[in-house]
């Protein structure tokens, strides 16, 4: 049992909806009262809520946690010369050892930014899955496809084996992730699209990220990237789209008719020049969207809070309008949507009676928070990751006081730099 006592709570039920001092009880993985009245716990584990402000744990809905080697070393590239002359390559050397290593270092990152849940494409899926596990984190993790010489039914294989390894799982599930439709078949969308069908998981995959993606996919089938998926039934299984910057109106419409969900990816879209999603557009929509870092090699942190404020002021800009994604809207985005689009809106990304306890608690001393005025202003506008005092992921405390409960950082960070030299 913990209590958190006389914590200030943003629990995303309603926009303005501020608990000012409330105790709450988290008992096994779930949160069991939340009372402005004191709560009898006395064998509870106690943290003291004052000057802290407690929020649903952040979602990251899109991202490569075993990309951490490469951070900084390509950068100032597009998206086809940084993949093709400088990640690909790499990727081609990383020994499942290293990808282990490089998964956990951005695991810890994300944990020391507030993320409880992540949403990761990479391979294998097995070891990742398990990396999350261990670390304690919530996480779908999308067995990345791109065709190469090993056969699709190889992999579609590997996928249900990881599925079921997983199945039984409180944290982490095993799905498919169709890399893009330059990478994949027209074979292979459809037995990945059967698979997720098959075993009732989201299908994740990169849509429409840069220009020339839409063009060529334009000039190979004549028709949009969202065409072209839709044409092959893809979105009958509850997909994740990352990027969506080059949508055509009937692209928004057909995501909002089949359900799409959007991982909005804003720092990496900017820093390969990709473009500016109309995220305005696609919530006036009724489309869900959610936030992610994409890797840290294209961003270059795991950081939910600058994504959330580099969210915020890119549609504004791009809608030339300040009101367009207001600072609730930005935290509903990582929090709500991202449960959304995973399909545990019913128990995820709220702070409720019932619902799973993950939640990360904001140290609200930072000089950078104050002069205090608004809470959720502050959070999208002023904070960042430094100010993550605790998380707590499936009622489990896994950072205290900015310090991982565990694996020692050092440890990981020494590792980590060590093995890094193998891929420069
Ligand atoms: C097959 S595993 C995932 C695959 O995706 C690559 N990747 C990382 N970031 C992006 C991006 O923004 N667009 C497209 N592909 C990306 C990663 O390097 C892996 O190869
Ligand atoms: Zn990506």
């Amino acid at each position: 049992m913990i209590l958190l006592k006389n914590i200030k709570a943003i629990p995303m039920i309603e926009e303005n909806l501020i608990y000012e001092n409330v105790n709450i009880l988290i008992e096994g993985n779930r949160i069991v009262k939340i009372s402005k009245d004191k709560i009898d716990a006395k064998d509870a584990y106690k943290i003291d809520g004052t000057c802290k402000l407690v929020i649903p744990g952040l979602i990251n809905l899109h991202t490569h946690l075993g990309m951490s080697f490469f951070k900084n070393i390509a950068d100032d590239l597009n998206l086809m010369d940084w993949l093709e002359k400088e990640i690909w390559p790499r990727e081609a050397k990383l020994t499942p050892e290293d990808i282990e290593l490089a998964t956990k270092y951005s695991i810890m990152e994300a944990i020391k930014s507030g993320t409880s849940t992540l949403v990761d494409m990479y391979n294998p899926s097995s070891l990742i899955a398990r990396s999350m596990e261990e670390m304690g984190v919530r996480g779908l993790v999308s067995y990345g496809v791109i065709d190469n010489e090993k056969p699709i039914d190889e992999k579609i294989e590997e996928i249900e084996e990881a599925f079921l390894e997983f199945k039984d799982s409180d944290l982490v599930t095993v799905n498919p992730g169709p890399h893009a439709v330059y990478t994949v078949s027209r074979e292979s969308f459809i037995k990945l699209r059967d698979l997720a069908l098959k075993l009732n998981t989201p299908l994740h995959i990169h849509l429409s990220e840069t220009l020339s993606e839409v063009q060529n996919t334009i000039k190979e089938f004549s028709k949009t990237p969202v065409e072209y998926l839709d044409d092959m039934g893809i979105f009958n299984a509850k997909t994740i789209a990352a990027h969506c910057v080059h949508l055509e109106d009937k692209d928004f419409e057909i995501l909002a008719k089949r359900n799409v969900s959007v991982a909005h990816n804003p720092c990496s879209n900017l820093k390969l020049a990709s473009g500016i999603a109309d995220v305005q557009k696609m919530l006036d929509m009724g489309i869900n969207v959610g936030l992610g870092t994409d890797s840290s090699s294209s961003n270059n942190n795991l950081d939910m809070f600058e994504e959330m404020k580099f969210a915020s002021l890119l549609a504004k800009v791009k809608s030339n309008s300040p009101t367009s994604l207001k600072a609730y809207k930005v935290l509903e985005m990582a929090t709500v949507n991202g449960a959304r689009a995973i399909g545990m809106e019913n128990e995820l990304g709220k702070i409720k009676e019932g619902f799973l306890a993950d939640l990360a608690i904001i140290d609200l001393s930072g000089v950078n928070l104050n002069p205090l005025n608004n809470l959720i202003s502050c959070l999208v506008y002023s904070a960042n990751s430094s100010n993550v005092d605790s998380l707590i992921v499936n009622g489990k405390i896994l950072l205290e006081g900015g310090k991982l409960k565990i694996l020692g950082q050092d440890t990981l960070m020494n590792l980590a730099n060590k093995r890094k030299e193998a891929y420069k």
